[in-house]
């Protein structure tokens, strides 16, 4: 049974590690940090929003068809009666735009998908989809995700790796290892032996609030000073609602700035005044900032894990100095799209990984 470590404890390691573990391989996941960790807005999962909407344009065929493989399995996983269910809600989902929909969307596929006649859409809205789709309580999920690989038998070992060779040599007393699949989302930076600094944080913050009454998802991607201004509500199935967004290229700043805090509030509160409902309004018509505020939970942001060339799912070798090579599939890089592309690439990953195992026991 060819031994696996697994590098990362996000999304994309913890699907990873399961697709490894269903090929029969013997999986050991080694990251610093774990599902349950509260702090680390390097850690980008749990920071999520998270919700399934395809953002990839159809001449993208290759992301088009992680997400469309990954959705299907949020499907079956969002089943009345799954062992994964409480993690998901099944939504309606309004899509709205600042520009004119052209050619293809990537949404199509999507149940229940209709473009919105132009009469039925909002003022100053320009084009809109409506659609079903599902969401998720990315700390519940993460959650779920480690208890089914440590119930399929997989290890966890916790630890800040330096080195990709500390994994390989067996210096972080761990079993060594036949092969390697390397998921560390923005840690891609810093690794020793990988260090690709084309990853980049987009940093994204968003407010938490309780409001129950509000059951359909809606982004707004508004244009302003030729500028995409993203604001988005993401329902949960526990009554709690994801307020966002922002997007900060290469910002690294780890608390939540108050400044985006009430931007977030004030945009979302004019894309969707009933996030305030006239029973909790002091004018009936008119719901206040400060009303909204009243409903927050918590704030939090977290680093999206972008890469200039985008998603890197691919094989390289680890060269020992005794000439033996270890095989390593990198599955990173996936910015905003890691939870609705996490199945899809898993499965690429875990190909590539057989692919490079049986390559090795030909050497
Ligand atoms: C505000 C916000 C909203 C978002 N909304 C959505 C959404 O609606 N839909 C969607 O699909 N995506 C969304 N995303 C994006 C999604 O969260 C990310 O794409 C995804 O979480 C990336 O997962 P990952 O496993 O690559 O990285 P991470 O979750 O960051 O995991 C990296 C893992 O690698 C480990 N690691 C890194 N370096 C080392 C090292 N040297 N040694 C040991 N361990 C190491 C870390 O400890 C961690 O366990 C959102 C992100 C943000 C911030």
């Amino acid at each position: 049974m060819p031994r696996v470590v697994i590098i990362g404890a996000g999304v994309i390691g913890l699907s990873s590690a399961i697709r490894a573990q269903e090929r029969g391989h013997q999986v050991t996941i080694v990251a610093e940090y774990l599902p349950g960790d509260t702090h680390g807005a390097e850690y980008t999962s749990p920071r999520a929003g998270a919700h399934h909407v395809s953002e990839t344009g159809h001449e993208d065929l290759w992301k088009q068809g992680i997400e469309r493989e990954t959705f299907k399995v949020f499907w079956e996983m969002s089943e009345p009666g799954s062992d994964a269910e409480e993690c998901f809600f099944r939504i309606p989902q309004l899509q709205y735009h600042g520009l004119e929909l052209v050619g293809e969307s990537p949404l199509e596929f999507m149940p229940d998908y209709k473009v919105i006649p132009k009469d039925e859409l909002p003022p100053g809205i320009v084009s809109g989809e409506s659609f079903t789709t599902v969401t998720l309580d990315p700390k519940r999920y993460t959650a779920y995700l480690l208890g089914r690989f440590r119930a399929g038998g997989g290890t966890v070992h916790r630890a800040a790796v330096k080195h990709i060779r500390e994994v390989i040599d067996g210096s972080l007393g761990i079993t060594i290892p036949d092969a390697l699949v390397v998921c560390p989302g923005v840690g891609a930076r810093s690794l020793g032996g990988l260090e690709d600094k084309s990853v980049y944080s987009i940093r994204g913050q968003t407010v938490l609030i309780r409001a129950p009454w509000i059951t359909t998802g809606m982004t707004n991607k508004a244009i302003k000073d030729g500028q995409m201004i993203w604001t988005y509500i993401i329902p949960r199935r526990n009554g709690e609602i994801i307020l966002g967004g922002s997007t900060d290229e290469n910002d690294w700043d780890p608390q939540p700035r108050p400044d985006i805090t009430a931007s977030i509030l004030r945009r979302n509160l004019v894309f969707c005044p009933d996030l305030v409902p006239h029973h909790l309004r002091q004018n009936e018509a008119e719901p206040t900032v400060q009303e909204l505020e009243s409903l927050v939970i918590e704030t939090g942001c977290g680093f999206r894990p972008a890469r200039k060339e985008g998603i890197r799912i691919e094989t390289d070798w680890f060269e020992r100095e005794d000439g033996t090579r270890v095989p390593m599939v990198y599955n990173y890089g996936h910015g905003g799209g890691g939870y609705q592309g996490s199945w899809g690439s898993a499965t690429i990953a875990t190909n590539l990984l057989a692919d490079a195992l049986a390559a090795k026991r030909l050497e």
